[in-house]
């Protein structure tokens, strides 16, 4: 082991082995997941070379191959619990997607949701042995956001007691789907009802894809791979165009809307409840975010303490790079939100699954509060993750950039979460519209409960700030998102003071309007991190716990200096006594940084990265891993006969 890094694990703080098990939800689960991390580690079928020296193709087969012997031994080891599946499927791929997401995690979560008792019947077995492989297509080329602007139809026919779906321009082409390209025989297709010559709106419909003996599209049925990606390429996200595609009434997805044999259309009781599906993922993201972070905090973290650069003094030993204080200030607050969204995920599950319960018995009234939440969490979450792995890749220099570091494909698979399941600006839009409307709520007298108390009038007055509690520090982000959602409430009224529509006052505050919703979801993280804390047993857990979520919020504060002075929650002169507590937080959690990412239990199989290697030593691996590379199979590549050497012969 590398003599600094293992200096790093002497006598931490607090017992590490705790804080894993807090993170995992307890000793028996870490103890679980260990055990199918290792049943995937020991398993000669799952050895794999590094994914980046694959072209996409190359990728997708070995995500392919991955995906059948992933759900083989799911089936021989008799996992059942999603818990369990979950955390094997996540050894299984260390956390990169798979051209089977879409099947496991929405187009079974559809059936679950949206099927009828016979639908179930029908469906949910075949899907659940992969005899049916689905995916969720409602994206379109044209249309993402917009869901009422899809243009794909579904029309009734009473006759035959079909319906006929057709994607009727080039801008209906479902466009995106996982899956869709060359693993998907099924599809979810989300369309445009039309019965009786109404149009009902969107709906859910099964498609057969593809013939279940040769996997050859259907008739009317043509289907592709959308080509290379920025990432995600182990995923074969695909179009589909529907030619007067038929298929039986009852594979419209029916357990709240229906169409009757004669083409009458029932109503759901709301029309959100075929959106419920996005929510579901949302709120995964939500709780999947943490663990991005955490693999990037921890190769970032570890390599910091194993490289030296520089010499501050004459025959000196060139520092350690976490030494420097803007190395600690790029890389602690980031470790310090790892831990603050692990648990505004777990916040977030909660919510989904308690909020879930109510929607199965008939009670819709928390729907709106579950859609603006989850559509919150994930923008602010994914934007923040998003970029701090950016951070990390920059903080580990040259070797930050080569695939080797694990960081680019990081970086590359988990951006585009600031985009699928809901495109984060129109995202913190939804949440934004749920704020205003709570406004109006206490302007009608209403009292409000929850994470928006804050709107209720004469929230109580509070103290001046003592950055030294998080208490008071909780208590100035409620005062910041109490005045960024009032303050731009007030701006809405006065545009429409001026004469200007809804439509133009909302658009002419649309950037006060995301700002204010990340107030709000900054100050939800906040609140849940300190709350969680009252919890945590362990008195050491508890302590190095309580100093990350006080670096987390004097870290925000000091990246929203503005907010807080315009809402007057701060002066100037606090503002600096709160900068000059961040830094000496950063210099006493700084000996602690290697073993709270250790706290992570991320293997190195997991990590994929030759710079976080558990035991340090980068340098030698780095070097063995390029000498790997394809471009080095061969001492002189083949275009060196083919063109540089006739060009070095010819008489320029
Ligand atoms: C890590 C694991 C990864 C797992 C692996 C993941 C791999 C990648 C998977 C990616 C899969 C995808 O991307 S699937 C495709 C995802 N696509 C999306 O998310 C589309 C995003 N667009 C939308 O959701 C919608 O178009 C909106 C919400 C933006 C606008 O919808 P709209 O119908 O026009 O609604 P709007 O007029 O704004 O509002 C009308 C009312 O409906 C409410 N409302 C709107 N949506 C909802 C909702 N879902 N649930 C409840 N209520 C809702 C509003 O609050 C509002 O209430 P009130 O104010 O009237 O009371
Ligand atoms: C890797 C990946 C996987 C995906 N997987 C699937 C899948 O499996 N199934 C599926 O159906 N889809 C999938 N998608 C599609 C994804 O859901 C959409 O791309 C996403 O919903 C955004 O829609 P869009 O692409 O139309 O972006 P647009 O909405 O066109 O966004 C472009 C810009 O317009 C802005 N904008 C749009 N509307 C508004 C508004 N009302 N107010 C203010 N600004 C606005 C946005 O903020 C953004 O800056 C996937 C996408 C990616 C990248």
């Amino acid at each position: 082991m590398n003599p600094d890094i293992k200096k790093e694990r002497e006598g931490p703080a607090f017992d590490v082995e705790a804080v894993t098990n807090l993170l995992d939800g307890g000793r028996d689960v870490t103890e679980r997941r260990r055990q199918l991390e290792a049943l995937v580690e020991n398993d000669p079928e799952f050895l794999s070379q590094p994914l980046s020296f694959l072209s996409q193709s190359g990728r997708y087969d070995h995500a392919i191959k991955r995906c059948a012997r992933m759900i083989q031994q799911i089936k021989k080891l008799g996992l059942t619990d999603p818990k369990d599946i979950s955390l094997y499927k996540r050894a299984v791929f260390c956390g990169r997607p798979c051209p089977l997401d879409l099947h496991l995690g929405m187009f079974l979560p559809m059936l679950l949701n949206q099927a009828t008792e016979d639908q179930l019947e029908h469906f949910f077995l075949p899907a659940w042995q992969c005899q049916i492989i689905g995916t969720y297509a409602q994206t379109e080329m044209g249309h993402g956001t917009f869901l009422r602007g899809l243009e794909t139809t579904a029309l009734y026919d009473p006759r035959t007691q079909e319906f006929v779906l057709n994607t009727p321009t080039v801008t209906a082409i479902k466009w995106w789907p996982g899956g869709l390209g060359k693993t998907a025989n099924h599809a979810v297709v989300l369309a445009q009802l039309y019965t009786k010559g109404t149009c009902q709106g969107l709906n859910a419909f099964i498609v057969q894809l593809r013939d279940l003996e040769t996997h050859a599209p259907l008739p009317g049925i043509i289907v592709g791979d959308i080509g290379p990606k920025f990432g995600f390429n182990d995923v074969d996200n695909g179009f589909l165009k529907l030619e007067n595609v038929r298929i039986p009434r009852t594979n419209m997805l029916m357990k709240f809307a229906k169409v009757e044999e004669d083409g009458t259309y029932i109503r759901p009781p709301s029309d959100k409840l075929a959106y419920g599906t996005m929510v579901f993922i949302r709120a995964l993201i939500v709780s999947e975010a943490s663990y991005v972070l955490a693999k990037a905090c921890t190769i970032a973290i570890r390599y910091s303490v194993v490289r030296r650069q520089s010499q501050q003094t004459p025959g000196a030993p060139e520092p350690q790079i976490l030494d420097y204080q803007t190395q600690q200030h790029k890389l602690l607050p980031l470790l310090a939100t790892t831990y603050a969204f692990h648990f505004i995920g777990n916040y977030v599950s909660k919510m989904y699954q308690n909020i879930s319960e109510s929607v199965d018995a008939g009670n819709y009234s928390q729907l709106n509060e579950l859609h603006a939440t989850s559509a919150g969490l994930k923008a602010f979450t994914t934007w923040i993750v998003v970029a701090g792995v950016e951070t990390c890749r920059m903080a580990c220099g040259g070797h930050g950039f080569s695939c080797a570091s694990g960081l680019p494909e990081l970086y590359t698979n988990s951006a585009p979460s600031c985009t699928y399941e809901g495109e984060n600006t129109v995202m913190m839009l939804q949440t934004a519209r749920y704020l205003m409307k709570c406004v109006g709520l206490v302007r009608n007298g209403i009292l409000l409960e929850g994470n928006v108390m804050y709107l209720n009038p004469a929230f109580d007055n509070r103290p001046r700030l003592d950055p030294q509690s998080v208490a008071s520090l909780v208590g100035a982000f409620c005062d910041r998102a109490s005045w960024m959602v009032t303050h731009v409430s007030q701006g809405l009224q006065s545009q429409l003071n001026c004469g200007k529509s809804q439509k133009e006052a909302w658009n002419n505050m649309l950037v006060e309007l995301v700002r204010a919703s990340e107030s709000h979801c900054h100050y939800v993280v906040v609140k849940t991190f300190a709350e969680e804390l009252e919890g945590v047993q362990d008195s050491g857990s508890r302590a190095i716990l309580s100093s990350l979520c006080h670096l987390y919020a004097l870290h925000g504060i000091t990246q929203h200096s503005g907010d807080f002075m315009q809402a007057g929650v701060l002066n100037g002169e606090e503002l600096e006594q709160v900068s000059k507590i961040l830094r000496t937080l950063l210099s006493s959690l700084r000996r602690q940084a290697v073993p709270l990412t250790d706290a992570f239990d991320i293997s190195d199989v997991q990590l994929s990265s030759v710079l976080g290697r558990h035991d340090g030593n980068v340098y030698n691996a780095l070097y063995a891993w390029a000498r790997t590379a394809p471009l080095n199979k061969s001492q002189v590549h083949e275009s060196y006969d083919k063109y540089m050497k006739p060009l070095q012969k010819s008489k320029l």
